[in-house]
C-alpha cells in the first residue's frame, strides 16, 4: 500500500489543487489560487473539513452570496488574462443554484473558473435530504443539473475514485485557451467524507501547458495575401488579443502600415486609448470614430473576437456586400463567424509570424484615421462638459422626459450631474493605472465609448453577459488580482441593488475597492431601450405606488457595513471625493446622483430588438417598421 493514500473524496481534491501548475511564455506558477466558500450541510464537513485540516498554499475566503463570490473568481481569473484560478464551493440546492448566473458569465466570457457544488445524497438513504428537489419522473436529476448548459465541463462525483478522472478533464478544459470556461464538478455530500486510498501518482505535481498554437504555413500566407490586396482593413481588437498579450505586435503592425484598431468591450485597453491609430470602442456602443472607419473597411480582422451583436451593431457595422473577413482566433468555432478566412492559432504567435511578410504594405487610409480621432476627441470633450439646464436642456438621449420630468428629477435626486461628465472627472482624476470594472446597465456603454484607459489590462468590462452585480463582485476579484493598484466599481443603482454582497468580503478582508454608484433612480439604460422603441416608461423608473422618485440614501447602506463613503453631484464634490478616497485604506463608496438620460446614444450603429410586430400604438408600429429596414440591410447570418 505504499503507493496508495488514503483520504476522503474532499481531502484528496485539496490535495490536488495544491499540485496543479501551469507554463506559460517560460514562466511556471500555481494555476490555483485559492478557494472561496459559503458553507452549508452540503460542504462543511467535507470540503470544509478537508480545507482546514491542510489547505496547503491555498487562500480560502468566505464569500457572503454564492454568485457573487463566482463572480470574484471570474474576474480575479479575468483579470489575471485566465492563467490563474480561484475554486469555489457552495452548498447544495439553493447554494448550487446561485452559482447558475456566475457560470453563465464566465461561459459566455471564456473564462475558467471550478465550480465545486455539494450534491444530494449518492447513497440515497435519507432522500430527500433537506433542499433536494424531487422528481416523478428520475432520481436522478438534482438542482446542480441546471449548471449543465452554463458550464464548459460538467461532472457530478458519485464515487470516490470518480474524482480522478473527473478533474483531470476539469482542469485540461480551464487550461485550454480555446475552450477556457467553467468546470462544475458536483461532489454528492456524502461522498464528500468518503475515503478511499488514493494511487499517489495523482497527487504529484502536474504542469498545465499554456502553449501559444502556431498557425500554420497556408493561414498566414493566405492571411498576408489577404491583408496586402486590401485598401482600408481595420483590425478589431477582441478579447482573445488581450489575453494573449498581444499589445506590442498590434501596435507595430498598426504603426508600420496604418490600420486602424477597433476594439470590442474584452479588447478594450489592449491597447492604450492614447495610441494615434487606436480609435476606440465599436459597434452599438462604439466611437463614432470606430464606426465610420468600420463602415469604411474592405478587409475586417478579427483578433481574438466573438462578433456579438453589440460588436458587430447586429452585423451592420461593416460593409457586408464588399468587406471579407479575416478571422485569428484560436477558437475553430470562432474564427469560423462571418464567413472569414480562418486563421485558428494564437493571437500574438500569429501576428508575429506576419510581420515580415507584410513588409512595404501600406493603407489606403492616409490623414483619415487621426481625422477620425480628433472629431471623436472634441465630441468626448463635449460630452464631458454637459451641464443641465431647468429650461430646454437636449439630454443625449432625446424625446424621452419632457423637461418637466427631468426637472422632477433634478429635484427629488437634488442633482444636476450628468453622467458623462462624471464619467469624464473620474477618468481625469484617478491614478491611470488603475483598474476600472464594470458589467450592466447604461454604464459599459458609456465606458466602451469615453472611458480612455492609458494603461494596458486596466479596462475590465464583462460584457458577454452583462450579469448585473458583477460590478462590484467582479471588483474584488480585481484586487485579488492586481493588490497594488486601486480598483473601481462603476455601478448603476439597479445593479447595485442587485448585488454588492461582496463589498462586505472585501471590508471582511481589508481587500480595498471604491465604489462609484451612479443613482438615476431606475433601470435607465432599459428605460431607455423600450422608450426608444415606441413603448411608455413602464416599470423602468423607480418610483413609489403614487409616483413619487425613490431617493435611497445608498452611502448610508454603505457606511453600515463600514465603508468610507462620500455623496457627490458635483465636478469639485467629485473630485474632492476621489482624492479622499485615494488616501483611504479601506473600501470606499461615491454616490453620485445623476440625471436619467444623460449618459450617451448614437453614434451610427443599430441593436436588433424584439420590437412587437403587432400593436395598437402608432409609435411601436413605426419602431417596428424602421426594425425592419434595418432588418433588411443587415448580414442574414
Ligand atoms: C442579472 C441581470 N438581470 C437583468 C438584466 C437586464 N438589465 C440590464 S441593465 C438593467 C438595468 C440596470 O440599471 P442600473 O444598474 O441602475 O443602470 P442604468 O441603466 O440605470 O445606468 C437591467 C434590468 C441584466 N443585465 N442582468
Ligand atoms: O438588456 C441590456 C441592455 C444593455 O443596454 C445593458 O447594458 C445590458 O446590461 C443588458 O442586459
Ligand atoms: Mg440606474
Amino acid at each position: 500500500m505504499e503507493n496508495k493514500i488514503r483520504l476522503t473524496t474532499a481531502q484528496a481534491l485539496v490535495k490536488f489543487l495544491n499540485q496543479q501548475y501551469i507554463y506559460v511564455d517560460g514562466k511556471e506558477f500555481p494555476f490555483v489560487e485559492g478557494v472561496f466558500n459559503i458553507f452549508g450541510h452540503g460542504n462543511v464537513l467535507g470540503i470544509g473539513q478537508a480545507l482546514e485540516q491542510d489547505p496547503g498554499h491555498l487562500k480560502v475566503f468566505q464569500g457572503k452570496n454564492e454568485q457573487g463570490m463566482a463572480h470574484a473568481a471570474i474576474a480575479y481569473s479575468k483579470q489575471k488574462l485566465r492563467q490563474k484560478i480561484y475554486a469555489v464551493t457552495t452548498s447544495v440546492g439553493p447554494g448550487s443554484a446561485n452559482l447558475a448566473a456566475a457560470a453563465g458569465t464566465a461561459l459566455a466570457n471564456n473564462i475558467p473558473v471550478l465550480f465545486l457544488p455539494g450534491d444530494t445524497f449518492a447513497s440515497r438513504q435519507p432522500d430527500p435530504v433537506l433542499q433536494q428537489v424531487e422528481h416523478e419522473h428520475s432520481a436522478a436529476v438534482t438542482t446542480n443539473d441546471v449548471l449543465q448548459p452554463v458550464s464548459r465541463y460538467w461532472d457530478r462525483v458519485t464515487r470516490p475514485e470518480q474524482l480522478m478522472s473527473s478533474l483531470l478533464r476539469a482542469f485540461e478544459v480551464m487550461t485550454d485557451p480555446a475552450k477556457a470556461g467553467p468546470a462544475t464538478v458536483c461532489i454528492s455530500q456524502d461522498v464528500e467524507g468518503e475515503a478511499f486510498d488514493y494511487d499517489a501518482k495523482f497527487f504529484e505535481k502536474r504542469v498545465h501547458y499554456l502553449d501559444r498554437k502556431a498557425p500554420v504555413e497556408r493561414e498566414l500566407n493566405g492571411a498576408a495575401v489577404l491583408i496586402k490586396s486590401s485598401k482600408k482593413p481595420v483590425i478589431v481588437v477582441g478579447g482573445g488579443a488581450n489575453y494573449s498579450e498581444a499589445r506590442e505586435v498590434l501596435i507595430e503592425i498598426s504603426e508600420k502600415h496604418h490600420i486602424p484598431l477597433v476594439e470590442t468591450q474584452a479588447g478594450k485597453s489592449t491597447i492604450e486609448s492614447t495610441f494615434p491609430n487606436n480609435l476606440g470602442g465599436l459597434g452599438v456602443t462604439g466611437t463614432l470614430a470606430a464606426n465610420k472607419a468600420a463602415k469604411e473597411s474592405d478587409l475586417i480582422i478579427g483578433i481574438g473576437t466573438r462578433y456579438t451583436d453589440f460588436a458587430t451593431s447586429s452585423k451592420t457595422a461593416f460593409d457586408f456586400e464588399t468587406a471579407k473577413f479575416l478571422n485569428i482566433n484560436v477558437s475553430r468555432m470562432q474564427a469560423y463567424k462571418l464567413d472569414a478566412f480562418q486563421v485558428v492559432a494564437d493571437a500574438k504567435a500569429t501576428l508575429e509570424q506576419l510581420v515580415p511578410l507584410l513588409e512595404g504594405y501600406l493603407t489606403e487610409f492616409g490623414n483619415t484615421i487621426s481625422d477620425l480621432k480628433e472629431e471623436w476627441s472634441a465630441e468626448r470633450n463635449r460630452l464631458g462638459n454637459v451641464s443641465f439646464k431647468r429650461d430646454q436642456f437636449d439630454p443625449e438621449v432625446k424625446d424621452h422626459f419632457t423637461q418637466e420630468i427631468l426637472n422632477e428629477y433634478a429635484d427629488a435626486l437634488n442633482t444636476e450631474f450628468a453622467q458623462t461628465t462624471a464619467l469624464l472627472t473620474i477618468n481625469d482624476t484617478i491614478s491611470p493605472n488603475s483598474n476600472v470594472v464594470t458589467s450592466a446597465g447604461s454604464l459599459p456603454g458609456d465606458m466602451q465609448r469615453i472611458w480612455n484607459p492609458t494603461a494596458t489590462n486596466t479596462y475590465h468590462v464583462e460584457y458577454g453577459y452583462s450579469c448585473m452585480g458583477y460590478e462590484v463582485s467582479g471588483a474584488l476579484g480585481v484586487k485579488l488580482a492586481d493588490p497594488d493598484k486601486e480598483v473601481y466599481s462603476f455601478v448603476g443603482d439597479g445593479s447595485f441593488l442587485m448585488m454588492h454582497s461582496e463589498l462586505i468580503t472585501a471590508l471582511q478582508y481589508n481587500k480595498k475597492i471604491n465604489i462609484l454608484l451612479f443613482d438615476n433612480s431606475g433601470f435607465g439604460c432599459i428605460n431607455n431601450l423600450q422608450m426608444g422603441h415606441g413603448s411608455g416608461s413602464y416599470f423602468t423608473e423607480f418610483r413609489t405606488h403614487d409616483n413619487q422618485i425613490l431617493n435611497i440614501d445608498y452611502a448610508k447602506v454603505a457606511e453600515g457595513y463600514g465603508a468610507k463613503v462620500y455623496r457627490a453631484n458635483t465636478v469639485e464634490e467629485l473630485k474632492a471625493a476621489l482624492e479622499d478616497a485615494k488616501k483611504q485604506e479601506t473600501s470606499t463608496l461615491i454616490e453620485m446622483k445623476v440625471l436619467p438620460k444623460t449618459m450617451t446614444e448614437g453614434y451610427e450603429s443599430w441593436w436588433n430588438v424584439g420590437v412587437a410586430e403587432v400593436s395598437e400604438s402608432e409609435k411601436v408600429q413605426k419602431a417596428y417598421a424602421e426594425k425592419v429596414e434595418m432588418r433588411e440591410k443587415a448580414k442574414q447570418y
